[in-house]
């Protein structure tokens, strides 16, 4: 019997709050995999064009701009990190500015495009597998993952988890932004946010940050089992054949 540890790719996606980032980071390093934060690429792509002067209410000044900007993405659980054009985005990427603006650039095919290529040929270089978080992973980036995860959490509860990051924030006015931005994010007609139909649902509204994780870990184990049992059949590619080219 190998004792090798096949190779896994696990797509979590959801609306904004629901403890993405949180639950992905813990479990790549938990099962020593590498991770990516798609939401940053979007971000990172959103401020360079905010920087840049480009108008970020035409579609076509975005479409035409989408291919510019330099953006690399760190794939260490313990660090993740983003650069445009070389600089350091992970601070700015955060501010206000960029999150009011970041539904309307990713709602451009041709950014898109670029950016799934980009997230793609990430999780190809993955050898041990990685974890991507997102809004439309499991439907259009990675379709073929051996897992995907679908979480959920009221708007209530989201709004209590942001408002908590940020002293004396409103939970209305928290409760209303992310509502619109999820409102944008499943309307848009290019890869909507949206839950696969061989997602699994977790709905994280009762369940710790560490419930959650627990959770994500077994499920991963247990697909990570049932994946190497096929590929030893010859069911199954390498991970490297289940990324879409
Ligand atoms: N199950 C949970 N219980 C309580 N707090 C949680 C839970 N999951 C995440 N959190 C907290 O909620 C906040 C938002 O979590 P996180 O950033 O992981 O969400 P997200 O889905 O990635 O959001 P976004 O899509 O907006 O980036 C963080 O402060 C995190 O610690
Ligand atoms: N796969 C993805 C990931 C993110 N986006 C867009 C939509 C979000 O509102 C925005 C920021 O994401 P966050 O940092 O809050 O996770 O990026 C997307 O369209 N597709």
């Amino acid at each position: 019997m190998s004792d090798t540890v096949e190779s896994v790719i696990v797509a979590i996606d959801g609306p904004s709050g629901t403890g993405k980032s949180s639950t992905s980071k813990a479990v790549a390093s938990a099962l020593g995999l590498s991770y990516l934060d798609t939401g940053a690429q979007y971000r990172a792509i959103t401020w360079w064009m905010i920087t840049n002067g480009i108008d970020v209410s035409d579609p076509l000044a975005i479409a035409s701009a989408a291919g510019k900007p330099v953006i690399e993405s760190g794939t260490d659980p313990s660090a993740p990190a983003i650069t445009v054009d070389g600089l350091d985005a992970s601070g700015p990427i955060r501010e206000q500015d960029v999150t009011s603006k970041v539904s309307a650039v990713s709602a451009v095919p041709e950014v898109r495009t670029r950016i799934t290529e980009l997230q793609r040929s990430i999780a190809r270089a993955a050898e041990k597998g990685i974890v991507v978080e997102g809004r439309d992973i499991g439907t259009t980036v990675l379709p073929d993952a051996d897992l995907k995860i679908f979480l959920t959490a009221s708007p209530e509860a989201r709004a209590a988890r942001r408002s908590g990051e940020i002293k004396g924030a409103d939970v209305t006015a928290t409760r209303e932004a992310l509502i619109k931005r999820d409102a944008a994010d499943s309307s848009r007609k290019t890869s909507p946010l949206a839950k696969a139909d061989d997602a699994v649902e977790v709905d994280t509204t009762d369940l710790t940050l560490q419930q959650v994780i627990e959770c994500v870990v077994t499920l991963v184990e247990e697909r990570r089992g049932a994946t190497g049992d096929e590929e030893k059949r010859g069911a199954t590619g390498s991970a490297e054949k289940r990324v879409a080219k």
